[in-house]
Protein backbone atom coordinates (compact mmCIF):
# COMPACT_ATOMS: atom_id res chain seq x y z
CA UNK A 1 0.00 0.00 0.00
CA UNK A 2 1.29 3.58 -0.08
CA UNK A 3 2.92 5.52 2.31
CA UNK A 4 -0.54 8.14 2.18
CA UNK A 5 -3.00 5.20 2.20
CA UNK A 6 -1.02 3.29 5.52
CA UNK A 7 -1.07 6.92 7.25
CA UNK A 8 -4.70 7.36 6.32
CA UNK A 9 -5.64 3.60 7.55
CA UNK A 10 -3.58 4.40 10.70
CA UNK A 11 -5.18 7.81 11.63
CA UNK A 12 -8.46 6.21 11.05
CA UNK A 13 -7.84 3.26 13.16
CA UNK A 14 -6.88 6.26 16.15
CA UNK A 15 -10.02 7.84 16.51
CA UNK A 16 -12.07 4.59 16.42
CA UNK A 17 -9.95 3.50 19.01
CA UNK A 18 -8.54 6.24 21.70
CA UNK A 19 -5.46 4.69 21.43
CA UNK A 20 -6.71 1.03 22.50
CA UNK A 21 -5.67 -0.49 19.21
CA UNK A 22 -3.59 -2.84 18.23
CA UNK A 23 -3.91 -4.97 21.10
CA UNK A 24 -0.62 -5.75 20.75
CA UNK A 25 2.76 -5.08 18.84
CA UNK A 26 2.38 -8.19 16.88
CA UNK A 27 -0.97 -7.02 15.34
CA UNK A 28 1.11 -4.52 12.94
CA UNK A 29 -1.04 -1.33 12.26
CA UNK A 30 1.83 1.06 12.84
CA UNK A 31 3.06 3.25 10.15
CA UNK A 32 6.42 2.06 9.27
CA UNK A 33 5.07 -1.22 8.26
CA UNK A 34 2.84 -2.20 5.56
CA UNK A 35 -0.46 -3.91 5.85
CA UNK A 36 0.13 -6.55 3.25
CA UNK A 37 3.24 -8.09 3.69
CA UNK A 38 3.22 -7.38 7.68
CA UNK A 39 -0.45 -8.77 8.29
CA UNK A 40 -2.14 -6.12 9.94
CA UNK A 41 -4.62 -7.66 12.11
CA UNK A 42 -8.20 -7.70 10.34
CA UNK A 43 -6.66 -6.43 6.83
CA UNK A 44 -6.23 -8.95 3.70
CA UNK A 45 -5.11 -7.24 0.27
CA UNK A 46 -5.59 -8.07 -3.45
CA UNK A 47 -2.70 -9.75 -4.22
CA UNK A 48 -1.85 -8.39 -7.53
CA UNK A 49 -2.25 -5.52 -6.55
CA UNK A 50 -1.18 -5.60 -2.83
CA UNK A 51 -3.67 -3.42 -2.02
CA UNK A 52 -6.02 -3.43 1.19
CA UNK A 53 -9.32 -4.71 0.18
CA UNK A 54 -10.80 -5.92 3.54
CA UNK A 55 -11.12 -4.41 7.50
CA UNK A 56 -12.92 -7.07 9.49
CA UNK A 57 -12.77 -6.03 12.66
CA UNK A 58 -15.52 -7.63 14.63
CA UNK A 59 -15.89 -7.38 18.34
CA UNK A 60 -12.65 -5.37 19.47
CA UNK A 61 -14.45 -3.33 21.71
CA UNK A 62 -13.84 -0.15 19.44
CA UNK A 63 -14.85 2.81 20.89
CA UNK A 64 -14.77 6.11 19.16
CA UNK A 65 -15.62 7.85 15.95
CA UNK A 66 -15.99 7.10 12.45
CA UNK A 67 -13.54 8.81 10.29
CA UNK A 68 -14.79 8.12 6.89
CA UNK A 69 -12.75 10.68 4.83
CA UNK A 70 -9.63 8.64 5.91
CA UNK A 71 -11.13 5.05 5.49
CA UNK A 72 -12.05 5.75 2.24
CA UNK A 73 -8.52 7.09 0.96
CA UNK A 74 -7.96 3.16 0.51
CA UNK A 75 -9.19 2.94 -3.15
CA UNK A 76 -9.42 -0.93 -3.44
CA UNK A 77 -11.52 -1.16 -0.09
CA UNK A 78 -14.05 -3.26 -0.80
CA UNK A 79 -15.48 -5.12 2.66
CA UNK A 80 -15.63 -3.00 5.98
CA UNK A 81 -17.06 -5.01 8.52
CA UNK A 82 -17.29 -3.72 12.34
CA UNK A 83 -19.77 -5.57 13.58
CA UNK A 84 -20.40 -6.20 17.36
CA UNK A 85 -18.08 -2.78 18.92
CA UNK A 86 -18.89 0.10 20.83
CA UNK A 87 -18.64 2.92 17.95
CA UNK A 88 -20.77 6.11 18.65
CA UNK A 89 -21.70 9.11 16.94
CA UNK A 90 -23.03 9.86 12.95
CA UNK A 91 -21.67 7.85 10.04
CA UNK A 92 -20.28 10.85 8.03
CA UNK A 93 -21.27 11.99 4.47
CA UNK A 94 -17.98 10.81 3.21
CA UNK A 95 -18.81 7.00 3.13
CA UNK A 96 -20.10 7.58 0.16
CA UNK A 97 -16.32 7.85 -1.33
CA UNK A 98 -15.76 4.66 -0.53
CA UNK A 99 -17.10 3.67 -3.89
CA UNK A 100 -15.22 -0.20 -3.95
CA UNK A 101 -17.09 -0.78 -1.23
CA UNK A 102 -19.32 -4.33 -1.50
CA UNK A 103 -19.68 -5.14 1.82
CA UNK A 104 -20.89 -2.78 4.84
CA UNK A 105 -21.33 -4.75 8.20
CA UNK A 106 -21.53 -2.06 11.09
CA UNK A 107 -23.98 -4.27 12.93
CA UNK A 108 -24.35 -3.73 16.74
CA UNK A 109 -22.61 -0.74 17.79
CA UNK A 110 -23.85 2.91 18.83
CA UNK A 111 -24.24 4.62 15.78
CA UNK A 112 -26.82 7.40 15.49
CA UNK A 113 -28.33 10.36 13.53
CA UNK A 114 -29.15 9.35 10.03
CA UNK A 115 -27.68 7.55 7.69
CA UNK A 116 -26.08 9.87 5.01
CA UNK A 117 -27.80 9.92 1.57
CA UNK A 118 -24.32 9.23 0.22
CA UNK A 119 -24.58 6.01 0.65
CA UNK A 120 -26.51 5.89 -2.75
CA UNK A 121 -23.65 6.48 -4.54
CA UNK A 122 -22.14 2.99 -3.17
CA UNK A 123 -23.49 1.36 -6.28
CA UNK A 124 -21.23 -1.83 -5.89
CA UNK A 125 -22.63 -2.29 -2.52
CA UNK A 126 -23.92 -6.14 -1.96
CA UNK A 127 -24.81 -6.30 1.33
CA UNK A 128 -25.80 -3.28 3.70
CA UNK A 129 -25.91 -4.58 7.27
CA UNK A 130 -26.81 -1.69 10.08
CA UNK A 131 -29.03 -3.56 12.98
CA UNK A 132 -29.22 -2.58 16.19
CA UNK A 133 -27.76 0.70 16.12
CA UNK A 134 -29.59 3.66 17.53
CA UNK A 135 -30.02 5.10 13.50
CA UNK A 136 -32.68 8.03 12.98
CA UNK A 137 -34.41 9.66 10.42
CA UNK A 138 -35.68 7.94 6.97
CA UNK A 139 -34.37 4.81 5.73
CA UNK A 140 -31.91 5.24 3.51
CA UNK A 141 -32.81 5.59 -0.40
CA UNK A 142 -30.83 2.51 -2.22
CA UNK A 143 -32.68 2.81 -5.42
CA UNK A 144 -29.17 3.31 -7.35
CA UNK A 145 -27.65 0.43 -5.83
CA UNK A 146 -28.90 -1.89 -7.89
CA UNK A 147 -26.87 -5.34 -7.31
CA UNK A 148 -27.81 -5.26 -3.70
CA UNK A 149 -28.68 -8.49 -2.06
CA UNK A 150 -29.20 -7.56 1.93
CA UNK A 151 -30.17 -4.45 3.80
CA UNK A 152 -30.66 -5.24 7.30
CA UNK A 153 -31.55 -2.47 9.55
CA UNK A 154 -33.61 -3.68 12.28
CA UNK A 155 -33.44 -2.40 16.22
CA UNK A 156 -32.48 0.75 15.26
CA UNK A 157 -35.08 4.33 15.29
CA UNK A 158 -35.76 5.09 11.62
CA UNK A 159 -39.08 6.83 10.94
CA UNK A 160 -41.36 7.57 7.59
CA UNK A 161 -41.77 4.72 5.27
CA UNK A 162 -40.45 1.99 3.31
CA UNK A 163 -39.27 3.42 0.33
CA UNK A 164 -41.14 2.16 -2.77
CA UNK A 165 -37.91 2.23 -4.97
CA UNK A 166 -35.99 -1.32 -3.38
CA UNK A 167 -35.82 -3.46 -5.77
CA UNK A 168 -37.75 -6.48 -3.69
CA UNK A 169 -36.66 -9.20 -6.48
CA UNK A 170 -32.85 -8.88 -6.13
CA UNK A 171 -32.92 -8.69 -2.27
CA UNK A 172 -31.82 -12.16 -0.48
CA UNK A 173 -32.26 -10.74 2.58
CA UNK A 174 -34.38 -7.44 4.06
CA UNK A 175 -35.61 -6.82 7.62
CA UNK A 176 -36.35 -3.53 9.18
CA UNK A 177 -37.98 -4.97 12.35
CA UNK A 178 -37.92 -2.77 15.41
CA UNK A 179 -38.20 0.58 13.83
CA UNK A 180 -40.95 3.62 13.85
CA UNK A 181 -41.87 2.90 10.43
CA UNK A 182 -45.11 3.52 9.12
CA UNK A 183 -47.42 3.31 6.30
CA UNK A 184 -47.62 0.37 3.80
CA UNK A 185 -45.26 -1.88 3.11
CA UNK A 186 -44.47 -2.48 -0.66
CA UNK A 187 -45.09 -5.87 -2.70
CA UNK A 188 -42.47 -7.59 -1.82
CA UNK A 189 -43.45 -10.65 -4.11
CA UNK A 190 -44.23 -12.77 -1.03
CA UNK A 191 -40.37 -12.96 -0.38
CA UNK A 192 -39.90 -11.56 3.12
CA UNK A 193 -42.31 -12.22 6.11
CA UNK A 194 -43.70 -11.28 9.14
CA UNK A 195 -40.03 -11.20 10.76
CA UNK A 196 -38.79 -8.51 8.46
CA UNK A 197 -41.42 -5.81 9.19
CA UNK A 198 -42.44 -6.59 12.89
CA UNK A 199 -42.64 -4.17 15.94
CA UNK A 200 -43.07 -1.21 13.66
CA UNK A 201 -46.80 -0.27 15.35
CA UNK A 202 -47.45 2.10 12.08
CA UNK A 203 -46.55 -0.07 9.20
CA UNK A 204 -49.55 -1.71 7.52
CA UNK A 205 -50.60 -4.53 5.06
CA UNK A 206 -49.07 -7.81 4.24
CA UNK A 207 -47.62 -9.92 4.98
CA UNK A 208 -48.31 -8.01 8.29
CA UNK A 209 -51.82 -8.88 9.61
CA UNK A 210 -53.13 -5.59 9.66
CA UNK A 211 -54.47 -3.95 6.54
CA UNK A 212 -54.20 -0.55 5.64
CA UNK A 213 -57.87 0.92 5.00
CA UNK A 214 -57.73 4.16 5.97
CA UNK A 215 -55.28 4.72 3.48
CA UNK A 216 -57.53 2.87 0.97
CA UNK A 217 -60.12 5.11 1.73
CA UNK A 218 -58.56 8.25 1.26
CA UNK A 219 -56.48 6.76 -1.88
CA UNK A 220 -60.07 6.57 -3.55
CA UNK A 221 -60.62 10.15 -2.53
CA UNK A 222 -57.54 11.46 -4.09
CA UNK A 223 -57.84 9.56 -7.51
CA UNK A 224 -61.51 10.71 -7.97
CA UNK A 225 -59.84 14.95 -7.07
CA UNK A 226 -57.14 13.83 -9.79
CA UNK A 227 -59.69 12.84 -12.45
CA UNK A 228 -61.77 15.90 -11.69
CA UNK A 229 -58.66 17.84 -12.56
CA UNK A 230 -57.06 16.05 -15.13
CA UNK A 231 -61.01 16.36 -17.05
CA UNK A 232 -60.66 19.81 -16.65
CA UNK A 233 -57.47 20.40 -17.61
CA UNK A 234 -58.26 17.89 -20.58
CA UNK A 235 -61.10 19.88 -21.42
CA UNK A 236 -59.11 23.07 -21.19
CA UNK A 237 -56.48 21.36 -23.59
CA UNK A 238 -58.63 20.50 -25.57
CA UNK A 239 -59.99 24.27 -26.81
CA UNK A 240 -56.25 25.59 -26.53
CA UNK A 241 -54.95 22.58 -29.10
CA UNK A 242 -57.60 22.60 -31.25
CA UNK A 243 -57.29 26.22 -31.63
CA UNK A 244 -53.49 26.11 -32.30
CA UNK A 245 -53.98 23.36 -34.53
CA UNK A 246 -56.06 24.43 -37.09
CA UNK A 247 -54.27 27.61 -37.08
CA UNK A 248 -50.98 25.52 -37.86
CA UNK A 249 -52.70 23.64 -40.39
CA UNK A 250 -54.11 26.48 -42.28
CA UNK A 251 -50.60 28.03 -41.96
CA UNK A 252 -49.38 24.91 -43.46
CA UNK A 253 -51.52 24.48 -46.05
CA UNK A 254 -51.02 28.07 -47.07
CA UNK A 255 -47.10 27.58 -47.34
CA UNK A 256 -47.40 24.46 -49.35
CA UNK A 257 -49.59 25.94 -51.95
CA UNK A 258 -47.27 28.52 -52.00
CA UNK A 259 -44.09 26.51 -52.16
CA UNK A 260 -42.21 24.72 -54.25
CA UNK A 261 -44.11 21.66 -56.27
CA UNK A 262 -40.76 19.32 -54.87
CA UNK A 263 -42.21 20.45 -51.09
CA UNK A 264 -45.48 19.41 -51.96
CA UNK A 265 -44.79 16.01 -53.47
CA UNK A 266 -42.25 15.25 -50.81
CA UNK A 267 -45.19 14.61 -48.12
CA UNK A 268 -46.99 12.25 -49.66
CA UNK A 269 -44.98 9.43 -49.02
CA UNK A 270 -41.76 7.73 -47.84
CA UNK A 271 -39.83 7.21 -50.88
CA UNK A 272 -40.84 10.88 -51.82
CA UNK A 273 -39.70 12.42 -48.39
CA UNK A 274 -36.16 10.91 -48.78
CA UNK A 275 -36.01 12.98 -51.98
CA UNK A 276 -36.73 15.57 -50.75
CA UNK A 277 -34.15 15.23 -48.15
CA UNK A 278 -31.38 14.77 -50.67
CA UNK A 279 -32.70 17.42 -52.63
CA UNK A 280 -31.81 19.77 -49.77
CA UNK A 281 -34.54 20.45 -47.51
CA UNK A 282 -34.23 20.80 -44.15
CA UNK A 283 -36.45 17.75 -42.85
CA UNK A 284 -34.53 17.59 -39.99
CA UNK A 285 -36.75 19.41 -37.55
CA UNK A 286 -37.85 18.09 -34.43
CA UNK A 287 -41.51 17.35 -35.54
CA UNK A 288 -41.48 17.47 -39.19
CA UNK A 289 -40.02 14.38 -38.57
CA UNK A 290 -43.82 12.98 -37.47
CA UNK A 291 -45.44 15.95 -38.53
CA UNK A 292 -48.84 15.51 -39.86
CA UNK A 293 -48.29 15.80 -43.72
CA UNK A 294 -51.59 17.09 -45.74
CA UNK A 295 -52.16 14.51 -47.44
CA UNK A 296 -52.49 12.52 -44.26
CA UNK A 297 -53.94 15.61 -42.22
CA UNK A 298 -57.29 13.54 -41.27
CA UNK A 299 -55.20 11.89 -39.42
CA UNK A 300 -54.33 14.70 -36.85
CA UNK A 301 -57.00 13.43 -34.83
CA UNK A 302 -56.42 9.78 -35.24
CA UNK A 303 -55.62 7.70 -32.07
CA UNK A 304 -52.69 5.44 -31.08
CA UNK A 305 -53.67 1.85 -30.81
CA UNK A 306 -52.77 1.40 -27.22
CA UNK A 307 -51.04 -1.92 -26.36
CA UNK A 308 -51.42 -3.55 -22.91
CA UNK A 309 -49.91 -0.83 -20.63
CA UNK A 310 -52.05 1.90 -20.22
CA UNK A 311 -50.15 4.94 -19.62
CA UNK A 312 -50.46 6.64 -22.91
CA UNK A 313 -54.10 5.65 -22.85
CA UNK A 314 -56.31 7.55 -25.43
CA UNK A 315 -52.99 8.78 -26.95
CA UNK A 316 -54.13 10.67 -30.40
CA UNK A 317 -51.28 12.02 -33.05
CA UNK A 318 -52.74 15.66 -31.83
CA UNK A 319 -51.20 15.19 -28.92
CA UNK A 320 -47.56 14.62 -30.25
CA UNK A 321 -47.97 17.66 -32.47
CA UNK A 322 -48.74 20.37 -29.53
CA UNK A 323 -46.19 18.70 -27.06
CA UNK A 324 -42.83 19.93 -26.66
CA UNK A 325 -40.28 17.22 -28.29
CA UNK A 326 -36.97 17.58 -28.68
CA UNK A 327 -34.47 15.14 -31.02
CA UNK A 328 -33.24 12.25 -28.97
CA UNK A 329 -31.05 11.05 -31.78
CA UNK A 330 -31.39 9.74 -35.83
CA UNK A 331 -30.33 6.09 -35.99
CA UNK A 332 -29.73 4.21 -39.62
CA UNK A 333 -33.21 3.38 -39.44
CA UNK A 334 -35.22 6.30 -38.01
CA UNK A 335 -34.82 8.97 -35.40
CA UNK A 336 -36.36 8.93 -31.54
CA UNK A 337 -37.93 11.93 -30.39
CA UNK A 338 -38.46 12.60 -26.31
CA UNK A 339 -42.21 14.32 -25.81
CA UNK A 340 -43.61 15.52 -23.17
CA UNK A 341 -47.29 14.96 -22.79
CA UNK A 342 -49.69 17.27 -21.31
CA UNK A 343 -50.16 14.82 -18.09
CA UNK A 344 -46.45 14.93 -17.72
CA UNK A 345 -45.35 11.27 -18.72
CA UNK A 346 -42.06 11.61 -21.00
CA UNK A 347 -42.58 9.39 -24.09
CA UNK A 348 -39.77 8.46 -26.32
CA UNK A 349 -41.25 8.44 -30.28
CA UNK A 350 -39.59 6.48 -32.51
CA UNK A 351 -40.20 6.80 -36.47
CA UNK A 352 -39.15 3.89 -38.41
CA UNK A 353 -37.75 4.27 -41.98
CA UNK A 354 -37.59 2.05 -44.48
CA UNK A 355 -39.45 -0.61 -43.42
CA UNK A 356 -41.58 -2.16 -46.00
CA UNK A 357 -44.00 -4.14 -44.00
CA UNK A 358 -48.00 -3.44 -44.46
CA UNK A 359 -49.57 -2.03 -41.51
CA UNK A 360 -51.11 -5.25 -41.19
CA UNK A 361 -48.27 -7.44 -40.50
CA UNK A 362 -46.98 -4.15 -38.42
CA UNK A 363 -49.81 -4.16 -36.02
CA UNK A 364 -49.70 -7.92 -35.80
CA UNK A 365 -46.15 -7.92 -34.65
CA UNK A 366 -46.08 -5.38 -32.42
CA UNK A 367 -49.38 -7.23 -30.47
CA UNK A 368 -47.43 -10.32 -30.60
CA UNK A 369 -43.49 -8.91 -29.03
CA UNK A 370 -46.39 -6.99 -26.34
CA UNK A 371 -47.78 -10.38 -24.97
CA UNK A 372 -43.89 -11.43 -23.97
CA UNK A 373 -43.41 -9.59 -20.77
CA UNK A 374 -40.14 -9.44 -18.89
CA UNK A 375 -38.84 -6.68 -16.60
CA UNK A 376 -35.59 -6.40 -18.35
CA UNK A 377 -37.24 -5.54 -22.11
CA UNK A 378 -39.06 -2.36 -22.97
CA UNK A 379 -42.48 -3.19 -24.44
CA UNK A 380 -43.84 -0.39 -26.85
CA UNK A 381 -46.60 2.01 -25.05
CA UNK A 382 -48.44 2.23 -28.50
CA UNK A 383 -48.00 2.37 -32.12
CA UNK A 384 -49.37 3.99 -34.76
CA UNK A 385 -48.96 2.69 -38.91
CA UNK A 386 -50.75 4.69 -41.82
CA UNK A 387 -48.94 4.83 -45.30
CA UNK A 388 -46.72 7.89 -44.03
CA UNK A 389 -45.58 7.09 -40.75
CA UNK A 390 -44.79 3.77 -38.55
CA UNK A 391 -44.33 5.47 -34.74
CA UNK A 392 -43.90 3.46 -31.98
CA UNK A 393 -44.40 4.69 -28.20
CA UNK A 394 -42.02 3.66 -25.52
CA UNK A 395 -41.61 4.90 -22.28
CA UNK A 396 -39.18 7.34 -21.81
CA UNK A 397 -36.10 5.98 -20.12
CA UNK A 398 -34.29 8.99 -17.92
CA UNK A 399 -30.64 7.29 -17.48
CA UNK A 400 -29.05 7.04 -20.73
CA UNK A 401 -27.63 4.25 -22.48
CA UNK A 402 -24.93 1.87 -22.32
CA UNK A 403 -23.38 3.52 -24.89
CA UNK A 404 -23.31 6.74 -23.34
CA UNK A 405 -21.98 4.64 -20.13
CA UNK A 406 -19.43 3.80 -21.41
CA UNK A 407 -17.99 6.42 -24.53
CA UNK A 408 -19.70 9.30 -23.34
CA UNK A 409 -18.55 11.64 -20.28
CA UNK A 410 -22.08 10.68 -18.47
CA UNK A 411 -21.42 12.22 -15.52
CA UNK A 412 -17.25 11.55 -15.39
CA UNK A 413 -18.21 8.28 -14.13
CA UNK A 414 -16.59 4.78 -15.22
CA UNK A 415 -18.38 1.94 -15.58
CA UNK A 416 -16.85 -0.68 -13.39
CA UNK A 417 -16.26 -4.53 -13.53
CA UNK A 418 -19.02 -5.62 -11.46
CA UNK A 419 -21.68 -3.39 -13.27
CA UNK A 420 -20.32 -4.69 -16.99
CA UNK A 421 -20.84 -8.21 -15.83
CA UNK A 422 -23.93 -7.52 -13.94
CA UNK A 423 -25.39 -5.86 -17.06
CA UNK A 424 -23.83 -8.50 -19.39
CA UNK A 425 -25.80 -11.20 -17.75
CA UNK A 426 -28.79 -8.95 -17.42
CA UNK A 427 -29.21 -8.57 -20.68
CA UNK A 428 -28.52 -12.16 -21.68
CA UNK A 429 -31.07 -13.20 -19.73
CA UNK A 430 -33.52 -11.19 -20.63
CA UNK A 431 -32.89 -11.98 -24.68
CA UNK A 432 -32.85 -15.49 -23.73
CA UNK A 433 -36.19 -15.81 -22.15
CA UNK A 434 -37.75 -13.40 -25.38
CA UNK A 435 -35.93 -15.55 -27.99
CA UNK A 436 -37.51 -18.25 -26.06
CA UNK A 437 -40.92 -17.21 -26.12
CA UNK A 438 -40.97 -15.87 -29.72
CA UNK A 439 -39.00 -18.96 -30.95
CA UNK A 440 -41.88 -19.91 -32.99
CA UNK A 441 -43.30 -16.68 -34.25
CA UNK A 442 -39.40 -15.89 -35.44
CA UNK A 443 -38.99 -12.55 -34.20
CA UNK A 444 -35.80 -11.88 -32.60
CA UNK A 445 -34.31 -7.97 -31.69
CA UNK A 446 -32.77 -7.55 -35.08
CA UNK A 447 -31.28 -4.59 -33.93
CA UNK A 448 -29.26 -5.06 -30.39
CA UNK A 449 -26.98 -2.84 -29.57
CA UNK A 450 -25.45 -0.31 -26.99
CA UNK A 451 -27.68 2.35 -27.47
CA UNK A 452 -30.78 0.07 -27.35
CA UNK A 453 -29.58 -0.78 -23.63
CA UNK A 454 -31.50 2.19 -21.75
CA UNK A 455 -31.04 2.11 -18.26
CA UNK A 456 -34.51 2.90 -16.44
CA UNK A 457 -35.42 4.80 -13.12
CA UNK A 458 -33.71 1.90 -11.16
CA UNK A 459 -30.80 2.20 -12.95
CA UNK A 460 -31.46 -1.20 -14.30
CA UNK A 461 -30.53 -1.70 -17.49
CA UNK A 462 -33.07 -2.61 -20.24
CA UNK A 463 -33.35 -3.70 -23.76
CA UNK A 464 -35.21 -1.15 -26.12
CA UNK A 465 -36.73 -1.62 -29.53
CA UNK A 466 -36.93 -5.67 -29.46
CA UNK A 467 -38.34 -6.97 -32.88
CA UNK A 468 -38.52 -3.41 -34.71
CA UNK A 469 -35.71 -4.65 -37.45
CA UNK A 470 -35.22 -7.80 -39.46
CA UNK A 471 -32.01 -8.99 -38.34
CA UNK A 472 -28.93 -8.75 -40.75
CA UNK A 473 -26.33 -11.35 -40.50
CA UNK A 474 -22.92 -9.19 -40.71
CA UNK A 475 -21.39 -12.27 -41.57
CA UNK A 476 -23.64 -14.17 -43.28
CA UNK A 477 -25.31 -11.42 -45.89
CA UNK A 478 -28.49 -9.32 -45.81
CA UNK A 479 -31.28 -11.40 -44.65
CA UNK A 480 -33.94 -8.37 -45.16
CA UNK A 481 -36.92 -10.90 -46.23
CA UNK A 482 -38.40 -12.84 -43.12
CA UNK A 483 -39.18 -15.50 -45.55
CA UNK A 484 -36.04 -16.31 -47.08
CA UNK A 485 -34.58 -16.62 -43.48
CA UNK A 486 -33.86 -20.22 -42.41
CA UNK A 487 -35.29 -20.68 -38.83
CA UNK A 488 -32.98 -20.01 -36.90
CA UNK A 489 -30.57 -17.35 -38.32
CA UNK A 490 -32.43 -14.05 -36.71
CA UNK A 491 -31.81 -15.40 -33.62
CA UNK A 492 -28.50 -16.28 -34.46
CA UNK A 493 -27.67 -12.81 -35.73
CA UNK A 494 -28.84 -11.15 -31.91
CA UNK A 495 -26.11 -13.86 -30.48
CA UNK A 496 -23.84 -12.36 -33.06
CA UNK A 497 -24.44 -9.00 -31.73
CA UNK A 498 -24.71 -9.97 -28.23
CA UNK A 499 -21.18 -10.72 -28.62
CA UNK A 500 -19.73 -7.39 -30.42
CA UNK A 501 -21.56 -5.77 -27.17
CA UNK A 502 -19.73 -8.02 -24.57
CA UNK A 503 -16.78 -7.07 -26.62
CA UNK A 504 -17.72 -3.25 -26.46
CA UNK A 505 -17.60 -4.39 -22.68
CA UNK A 506 -14.60 -5.77 -22.11
CA UNK A 507 -12.80 -3.66 -24.56
CA UNK A 508 -14.58 -0.22 -23.82
CA UNK A 509 -13.90 0.78 -27.65
CA UNK A 510 -16.25 1.60 -30.21
CA UNK A 511 -18.01 -0.63 -32.64
CA UNK A 512 -17.86 -0.10 -36.33
CA UNK A 513 -18.00 -1.68 -39.49
CA UNK A 514 -20.73 -4.04 -38.07
CA UNK A 515 -18.63 -4.96 -35.28
CA UNK A 516 -15.90 -6.57 -37.94
CA UNK A 517 -13.27 -3.94 -36.97
CA UNK A 518 -13.44 -4.91 -33.42
CA UNK A 519 -13.85 -8.49 -33.86
CA UNK A 520 -10.49 -8.06 -36.04
CA UNK A 521 -8.81 -6.52 -33.75
CA UNK A 522 -9.57 -8.47 -30.74
CA UNK A 523 -8.71 -11.81 -32.74
CA UNK A 524 -5.35 -10.32 -33.37
CA UNK A 525 -4.45 -9.55 -29.89
CA UNK A 526 -5.54 -13.00 -28.77
CA UNK A 527 -3.62 -14.47 -31.52
CA UNK A 528 -0.25 -12.59 -30.29
CA UNK A 529 -1.52 -14.02 -26.29
CA UNK A 530 -1.13 -10.34 -25.40
CA UNK A 531 -5.29 -11.25 -24.19
CA UNK A 532 -4.70 -9.03 -21.31
CA UNK A 533 -4.15 -6.24 -23.96
CA UNK A 534 -7.61 -6.25 -24.94
CA UNK A 535 -9.32 -5.46 -22.35
CA UNK A 536 -10.41 -1.76 -21.60
CA UNK A 537 -7.59 0.03 -19.27
CA UNK A 538 -10.39 1.33 -16.43
CA UNK A 539 -10.90 -2.20 -15.83
CA UNK A 540 -7.02 -2.91 -15.49
CA UNK A 541 -6.65 -0.41 -13.20
CA UNK A 542 -9.25 -1.02 -10.98
CA UNK A 543 -7.99 -4.39 -10.46
CA UNK A 544 -10.88 -6.41 -12.07
CA UNK A 545 -9.99 -10.06 -11.88
CA UNK A 546 -8.26 -10.65 -15.04
CA UNK A 547 -9.41 -14.62 -15.23
CA UNK A 548 -13.08 -14.08 -15.19
CA UNK A 549 -12.48 -11.18 -18.00
CA UNK A 550 -10.71 -13.72 -20.07
CA UNK A 551 -13.73 -16.07 -19.54
CA UNK A 552 -16.50 -13.38 -20.84
CA UNK A 553 -13.89 -12.89 -23.88
CA UNK A 554 -14.12 -16.39 -24.28
CA UNK A 555 -17.98 -16.12 -24.38
CA UNK A 556 -17.74 -12.94 -26.79
CA UNK A 557 -15.52 -15.44 -29.00
CA UNK A 558 -17.91 -18.01 -29.11
CA UNK A 559 -20.87 -15.61 -30.21
CA UNK A 560 -19.30 -14.21 -32.86
CA UNK A 561 -17.93 -17.22 -34.70
CA UNK A 562 -18.70 -16.51 -38.17
CA UNK A 563 -20.33 -19.84 -39.25
CA UNK A 564 -23.87 -18.66 -37.64
CA UNK A 565 -25.14 -22.05 -36.93
CA UNK A 566 -21.88 -22.63 -34.66
CA UNK A 567 -22.93 -20.26 -32.29
CA UNK A 568 -24.44 -20.85 -29.27
CA UNK A 569 -27.86 -19.78 -28.66
CA UNK A 570 -28.98 -17.30 -25.84
CA UNK A 571 -29.91 -19.25 -23.60
CA UNK A 572 -26.36 -21.38 -23.41
CA UNK A 573 -24.78 -17.76 -23.59
CA UNK A 574 -27.13 -16.50 -20.56
CA UNK A 575 -26.44 -19.52 -18.51
CA UNK A 576 -22.02 -19.09 -19.07
CA UNK A 577 -22.15 -15.37 -18.28
CA UNK A 578 -24.19 -16.00 -15.24
CA UNK A 579 -21.52 -18.63 -13.85
CA UNK A 580 -18.79 -16.14 -14.20
CA UNK A 581 -21.21 -13.39 -11.90
CA UNK A 582 -21.77 -15.59 -9.75
CA UNK A 583 -17.95 -16.51 -9.46
CA UNK A 584 -17.57 -13.01 -8.60
CA UNK A 585 -20.04 -12.55 -6.38
CA UNK A 586 -18.80 -15.99 -4.60
CA UNK A 587 -14.84 -14.62 -4.51
CA UNK A 588 -15.94 -11.32 -2.88
CA UNK A 589 -18.27 -13.80 0.06
CA UNK A 590 -15.74 -16.24 -0.02
CA UNK A 591 -12.25 -13.85 1.02
CA UNK A 592 -14.35 -11.94 3.35
CA UNK A 593 -15.43 -15.53 5.13
N1 LIG B 1 -37.18 5.00 -24.62
C1 LIG B 1 -36.09 5.78 -24.71
N2 LIG B 1 -35.75 6.57 -23.68
C2 LIG B 1 -34.64 7.35 -23.73
N3 LIG B 1 -33.79 7.38 -24.79
C3 LIG B 1 -34.07 6.60 -25.85
C4 LIG B 1 -35.24 5.76 -25.86
N4 LIG B 1 -35.25 5.09 -27.03
C5 LIG B 1 -34.15 5.49 -27.72
N5 LIG B 1 -33.44 6.40 -27.03
C6 LIG B 1 -32.19 7.06 -27.43
O1 LIG B 1 -32.43 7.81 -28.61
C7 LIG B 1 -31.29 7.82 -29.43
C8 LIG B 1 -31.68 7.50 -30.86
O2 LIG B 1 -32.20 6.19 -30.91
P1 LIG B 1 -32.28 5.38 -32.28
O3 LIG B 1 -32.87 4.06 -31.96
O4 LIG B 1 -32.91 6.20 -33.33
O5 LIG B 1 -30.76 5.31 -32.66
P2 LIG B 1 -29.82 4.11 -32.79
O6 LIG B 1 -30.18 3.03 -31.80
O7 LIG B 1 -28.44 4.67 -32.71
O8 LIG B 1 -30.04 3.65 -34.28
P3 LIG B 1 -31.08 2.68 -34.99
O9 LIG B 1 -31.81 3.52 -35.96
O10 LIG B 1 -30.19 1.67 -35.64
O11 LIG B 1 -31.99 2.07 -33.93
C9 LIG B 1 -30.33 6.77 -28.85
O12 LIG B 1 -29.28 7.46 -28.21
C10 LIG B 1 -31.15 6.03 -27.84
O13 LIG B 1 -30.34 5.60 -26.75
Amino acid sequence: ESEDVRTSLIQFITNLSNGTFPPSPSSGWNSTSDPCTANWTGVECDKPNSQVKKIILDGFNLTGNFDSASLCSAPALAVLSLNGNLIAGSLPDQIGDCRRLTHLYLNGNRFSGPVPSTVSRLNNLKRFEISNNGFSGQLPDLTRVSGLIAFVADGNQFTGGIPLGFDFTNLERFNVSNNILSGPIPDVDGKFGITSFSGNADLCGPPLPNSCPSSSKRDKNRTRDQILIFSGYILLGLVVVSFIVAKTIRKKNQKETSGSASTSKSTSSEGKSKATTTAGNSRSEMRSEYSITSADSGAAAASFEVLSNPLVKGLKFNDLLKAPAELLGKGKHGSVYKVVLDNGAAIAVKRTKDWGISCEDFSRRIKRIDKVKHPRVLNPLAFYCSDQEKLLVYEYQPNASLFMLLHGAHSGQVLDWGSRLVIASCVAEALAFVHRELQEDGIAHGNLKSTNILFNKELEPCISEYGLMVAEDPDQGTTKSGSQQKPYSSFKVDVYWFGVLLLEMLTGKLVQNNGHDLAKWVHSVVREEWTVEVFDRALTSEGANEERMVNLLQVALKCITPAANERPNMGQIAGLVHAIREEEDRSIIVSEG
